[in-house]
């Protein structure tokens, strides 16, 4: 089932004299519990799309129907209700947070606004959600501050799946951590993936990352969609530029292709 349709989404930006196309005529589809991974250079659009999906900035021209209903039209108390079903998990997941908050109050607010658990219920749906994602029930008092990269990270997929989404975007999620965690942190996406039937859209500049967790790959440069296909298709026989300048920056990418 298609659960994502993008069409022909365009954004440009003007800033300093300069007019640049961060995002030209994109076309892309996700089905339900599907990885895509989005790939790029630094400056190659990814990050905007995000954006757009998002809802954080307009696009100049194009559609995406989400969930069977025009996305870009949804506005006010509807689109907080949607909302619910498309989370976010960025990089610089402390700046998502207010640094005062408690591990707890982070959890919380989902829970409420979307009104996915009583109040009475909250406490037992935050241990739950701490417990999926491989933290202690004790962190719920802890500052957001005082965790380490990983836990916060964990925290953030915590606070995504709270809200019982079908789609999570991804925006270079796992780039920050160090080798070990970030792997962990993959699995743990994967395990849920497969519990929950969640959607990914995975953007990273790390094809090593993508090749770990994508059904498919879709290429970005200079605002293009010119590349996509499945992980193995993308990453054994590129077929644009942008594709092999970014498969030849990773040393051993094609040998230590996973068999699927
Ligand atoms: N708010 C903005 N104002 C002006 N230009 C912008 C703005 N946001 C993005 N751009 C430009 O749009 C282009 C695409 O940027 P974007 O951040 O989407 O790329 P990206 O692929 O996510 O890059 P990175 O991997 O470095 O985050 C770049 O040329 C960028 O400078």
């Amino acid at each position: 089932m298609t659960l994502l349709a993008i069409k022909d989404l365009s954004r440009h930006f003007s800033s300093g004299g300069r007019d640049v196309t961060a995002l030209n005529e994109v076309s892309l589809t996700l089905s339900a519990g599907e990885t895509l991974g989005l790939v790029g250079a630094s400056g190659s659009g990814k990050s905007t799309l995000a954006r757009i999906l998002m809802r954080l900035i307009p696009a100049d021209k194009g559609t995406i129907r989400f969930e069977d209903e025009d996305w870009l039209a949804l506005s006010g108390a509807e689109l907080r209700r949607r909302r619910a079903k498309m989370q976010m998990v960025f990089q610089d997941v402390l700046g998502a947070f207010n640094p005062r908050a408690t591990v707890a109050s982070v959890l919380d607010d989902p829970l409420r606004i979307h009104g996915i658990a009583p109040k009475a219920g909250r406490p037992k749906e935050i241990a739950a959600l701490l417990d999926r994602v491989g933290l202690p029930a004790g962190y719920t008092t802890r500052s957001i501050r005082e965790v380490s990269g990983g836990q916060r990270q964990r925290i953030a997929i915590a606070r995504a799946i709270a809200t019982r989404p079908s789609l999570i975007v991804l925006d270079e999620a796992v780039s920050a951590l160090d080798v070990s965690i970030r792997g962990k942190i993959l699995e743990l996406l994967v395990e849920l993936q497969e519990e929950r039937g969640i959607a990914y859209l995975f953007v990273s500049h790390d094809l090593a990352v993508l090749r770990a967790v994508s059904h498919r790959i879709a290429v970005m440069d200079a605002g293009r969609l010119v590349e996509s296909g499945t992980a193995r298709q993308v990453i054994e026989t590129p077929r644009s530029p942008a594709a092999r300048a970014l498969i030849a920056a990773v040393p051993r990418l094609v040998t230590g292709m996973p068999e699927k």
